[in-house]
């Protein structure tokens, strides 16, 4: 009974989180990413989905130079802030730089690829 009691606390302080503040103005459709990730994107999260602000300092500082060198990210936010979405969609970015022939990316790291 106590642990429900604590869980419902915890969603009615996480949902109140979400009606604050944690979007930006910054669309998805802004970003200059892979138009199949924004399709996923749109169908995940709907059109026009806004990033929240984790996911704003995250991305938008690895898409500036999709072949840059690696970038080492430590995110800490609130649970239910997008954190998945900051770390994959960068990958996810990459990966397919790379299939686009961006080789660089990989440059300096201990990654294998065959
Ligand atoms: N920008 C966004 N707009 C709307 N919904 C989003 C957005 N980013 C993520 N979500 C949704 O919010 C929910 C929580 O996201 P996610 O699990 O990535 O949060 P998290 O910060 O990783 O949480 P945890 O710390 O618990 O792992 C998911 O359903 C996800 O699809």
């Amino acid at each position: 009974m106590l642990r429900l009691r604590s869980l419902s606390g915890w969603f009615g302080r996480t949902r109140g989180l979400r009606r604050l503040s944690i979007f930006t103005d910054v669309r998805f459709q802004d970003l200059a990413i892979d138009p199949r990730l924004l399709r996923g994107l749109e169908v995940a999260l709907g059109p026009g989905a806004r990033l929240t602000s984790v996911q704003q300092q995250a991305i938008l500082r690895q898409l500036e130079d999709p072949c840059q060198k690696r970038l080492d990210l430590l995110l800490q936010a609130h649970t239910g802030t997008g954190k998945t979405i900051a770390f994959l969609l960068p990958v996810l970015q990459r990966l397919l730089a790379l299939e686009a022939g961006c080789v660089r990316m990989f440059e300096g790291t201990d990654l294998m690829t065959r």
